[in-house]
């Protein structure tokens, strides 16, 4: 028998599609198993202002195909502080919560792991559910899929667009600190540059590449720039790619936050449910501090130390980009 009878999960930071399946997997192992289990509304907002509700089996039908998170989610900068981890953790005291599943990305779990540390009574684990990809020890991480997916059907219909009338667009996606997302998306729409954060691309040479020579066949090119990239924004970028690049007519477009959306796909349904599955059998085991994630299609723990401490040795992969490059002239 597990000495935790009660887990409460939540959702926090940005939302990702995959965080629905997820949500239904972990409410209904942890029942399966004689657990009871609390909703959390908002991430970390609700452990604080105690908005949580007791979950049945029933409270997560039909579900799998949403989008979004149905426990709604949060930037909480009050959990940021002493006083407000205090609250929330007196919150789940009053409500005899033993445990945590916490669904995010590297800011929900260094609040989650800060947390642990000062109340360590309260067992945590992280389900890694973020569109960028960002965390070291799952190869992937809930929503990527789907958000990818959703940018590579924008990026198409983009395409058909600019080769009607031979322009170049600039499009910026999704990715604060993570070049994930444009360089699978780069691939697949077979963009001409990629620009990430992770890797520097001088202007220069971009401007040389869509200038002649390389691209100078083609009529219309793609560049993809991530959100996080260093070059000053995307609109700064064409401007300065305008004064330079005269043969084409050129377009911006930011895809926003309509990458964010969507019926989760088939592999994040599957995700998000392996991963729910998991944390809750971490749980059980008497597992605190981890993060269940993804390697060579094997669910595995890793601690939430080391996801985060190891996140910048999580590079993107320069075979790829080199890749990407070779096959777009
Ligand atoms: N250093 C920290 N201490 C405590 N809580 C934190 C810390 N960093 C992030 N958090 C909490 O985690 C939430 C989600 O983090 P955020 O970076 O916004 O998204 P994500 O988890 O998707 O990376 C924050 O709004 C905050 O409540
Ligand atoms: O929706 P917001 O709060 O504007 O945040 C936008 C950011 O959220 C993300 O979509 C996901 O990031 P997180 O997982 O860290 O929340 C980033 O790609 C983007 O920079
Ligand atoms: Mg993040």
């Amino acid at each position: 028998m597990p000495d935790i009878s009660k887990i409460a999960v939540l959702t926090s930071g940005g939302d990702a599609p995959g965080m629905n399946p997820c949500i239904r997997a972990v409410v209904r192992t942890a029942i399966f198993n004689g657990l009871e289990v609390t909703g959390i509304k908002q991430g970390y907002k609700g452990m604080i202002e105690d908005d949580m509700q007791d979950m049945q089996r029933r409270s997560v039908s039909n579900i799998l195909n949403l989008g979004g998170t149905i426990l709604k989610t949060a930037r909480c900068m009050e959990f940021h502080t002493d006083e407000g981890m205090e609250k929330a953790y007196q919150n789940l005291k009053k409500r005899g919560i033993q445990a945590l599943v916490v669904i995010g990305g590297d800011g929900t779990f260094t609040g989650a792991l800060r947390f642990s540390k000062k109340y360590p009574d309260i067992k945590v684990i992280g389900v890694p559910g973020t569109i960028d990809n960002d965390l070291y020890g799952s190869t992937y991480t809930l929503g990527f899929d789907t958000a990818t997916n959703t940018v590579i059907d924008a990026i198409d219909k983009i395409r058909d667009t600019a080769d009607a009338h031979d322009r170049l667009f600039f499009i910026e996606v999704m990715g604060r600190d993570s070049g994930a997302i444009a360089l699978r998306a780069g691939i697949c729409c077979g963009a001409e540059a990629i620009l990430l954060p992770e890797k520097e691309t001088a202007i220069e040479d971009l401007i040389k590449g869509l200038k002649g020579g390389e691209y100078d066949t083609k009529t219309s090119s793609i560049v993809i720039v991530a959100e996080g990239d260093k070059n000053g924004g995307v609109y700064d970028i064409a401007q300065k790619v305008k004064k330079e690049v005269t043969h084409y007519d050129i377009k911006v477009t930011i895809l926003g936050h309509l990458q964010r959306g969507g019926a989760p796909s088939a592999f994040d349904r599957i995700l998000g449910s392996r991963l729910g599955f998991a944390a809750v059998n971490a749980l059980i085991k008497g597992e605190s501090q981890q993060m269940v994630g993804l390697e060579a299609n094997v669910i595995r723990l890793v601690s939430l130390e080391k996801a985060l401490n190891q996140k910048d040795k999580f590079k993107l992969e320069d075979d790829l980009l080199e890749m990407a490059h070779v096959l777009s002239i």
